[in-house]
């Protein structure tokens, strides 16, 4: 059960030299659970092999993008294909028309939809245009919920943010987040207080639909419903950031899945098929206010790079309603194996999801929010963290994050990593 790490520990330390932190981006460093992050050097459908040549059962797939796997044939093909034609144009090109056109018939709220390369950009982009749209100025956002890192929806933050108890973000200015309003997730009477106080100025309400970068927190029954009647009766825009639910819960997003519907939508991760795109997007209505058709400028060299779209329609196109019930089912059987083996050990834990995205809480008591999820037992998560990785099954290293199984995974891989668990919460308890 020793795994030496020794050329991922040298890359480490050359990369502490260089790379602030060593990584370039926080959540990659083993900062809540100890030891050095696995440097990898190649993938293919459900694993990862590091550059020590140790192989493992890959649940972070990239942070979600990979919902089909590492280096999935019809992907590398048509992003092969692609560049072979060329990377970048700055012009347009039928792709991006393709992929918008796919995002618009699987969501039905989207009528128009503007390519990105980040989900960071479309978050900061839809709030800018939710202010144009509207002419308002404040945004509300819940705590723990995370947009990405552009300054106005920094505040409160999840992901990243909550893993490395970052109070506030310096070089956020009171400025950037002064018209950021932050509230409980799961709570109405705070949702009815900011509109009662701010309503006449707020432009937009932004929420994961299935909050995922504290753990994975569902909305309660029928709160998703009450944010849309609140939101409507003033006047202000709904923003449902899908950048994590988006193709993955349903083929619709948590929209289709909850049956509600937003003004605005941000993708990213699955609709890019692991290359760097991301999207925003709402009704033809809001979307004529950007630039060039309307006044809210929006730009990017790279947006809609012909690879990425290329990558990303092939993966959308591979989605079928089959392919969304093989993940649930493999979910199904990873939660609730993992459930079993924490009993089995006495332990108690919430695996709390919604269809394939899901997480583990060492907690007493369902998680409804983030005040909840900061009272569960993270130590207890890095030791079973470290007992995976040891076992060759690569989880997120923070229990802030959600656990990601894609098409690749086999029900023996599923068996495999129940049978692991097992183990470890053996040792836990
Ligand atoms: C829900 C959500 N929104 C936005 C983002 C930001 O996306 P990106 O990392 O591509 O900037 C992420 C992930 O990082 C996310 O999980
Ligand atoms: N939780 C983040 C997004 O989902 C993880 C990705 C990152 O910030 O590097």
């Amino acid at each position: 059960m020793t795994m030496t790490a020794d050329r991922s520990s040298a890359l480490y330390e050359r990369a502490l030299e260089v790379i602030p932190g060593g990584v370039n981006s926080p959540v990659r460093a083993f900062g809540s659970v100890g030891g050095t992050p696995r440097f990898v050097a190649e993938g293919e459908g459900a694993r990862i092999t590091d550059v020590d040549g140790h192989r493992y059962l890959d649940y972070v797939c990239s942070w979600g993008p990979l919902i089909l796997g590492h280096a999935q044939p019809d992907i590398v093909a048509a992003a092969r294909a692609a560049l072979e034609r060329g990377s970048s144009f700055g012009t347009p090109t039928r792709g991006e028309v393709e992929l918008a056109e796919a995002i618009v018939e699987r969501v039905p709220s989207v009528e128009q939809v503007r390519l990105t390369s980040s989900g960071t950009e479309a978050g900061m982009s839809a709030v800018r245009l939710a202010r144009g749209a509207t002419g308002r100025h404040k945004v509300v956002k819940f705590a723990g919920h995370y947009h990405g890192h552009s300054d106005a929806l920094l505040a409160a933050a999840g992901s990243g943010v909550a893993t490395l108890g970052i109070p506030g973000t310096p070089g956020v200015t009171e400025g950037a987040t002064a018209d950021t309003i932050v509230v409980p997730w799961n709570d109405r009477e705070a949702v009815e207080e900011a509109f009662a106080e701010h309503g006449d100025d707020i432009a937009v309400l932004a929420c994961e639909p299935v909050a995922a970068n504290m753990g994975v927190v569902p909305p309660d029954e029928g709160y998703l419903a009450f944010l849309r009647g609140i939101t409507a009766r003033h006047g202000a825009l709904l923003l449902f950031d899908e950048v994590m639910t988006g193709f993955r819960v349903a083929r619709g997003g948590a929209q289709e899945h909850y049956g509600v519907t937003p003004d605005l939508t941000t993708f990213g991760k699955v609709v890019g098929g692991g290359f760097p795109l991301a999207a925003f997007g709402g009704s033809a209505d809001v979307m004529r206010h950007l630039a060039p058709t309307g006044p809210v400028y929006q730009a990017g060299t790279l947006s809609g790079n012909p690879v990425a779209v290329a990558a990303g329609l092939t993966q959308l196109r591979l989605l079928d309603d089959a392919a969304y019930k093989t993940l649930d089912g493999l979910a199904d059987r990873l939660i609730d194996g993992l459930a079993n083996a924490f009993q089995q050990a006495g332990i108690g834990v919430h695996v709390q999801r919604c269809a394939s995205l899901f997480n583990v809480f060492f907690a007493d008591a369902p998680v409804r929010d983030f005040a909840g999820a900061q009272t569960a037992d993270t130590e207890r998560f890095a030791a079973f963290f470290r007992g995976m990785l040891a076992r060759g099954f690569h989880l997120p290293p923070s229990q802030y994050e959600a656990i990601f199984v894609s098409l690749a995974h086999t029900t023996e891989d599923i068996d495999a990593t129940v049978a692991a668990a097992t183990e470890t919460a053996a040792e836990l308890s």
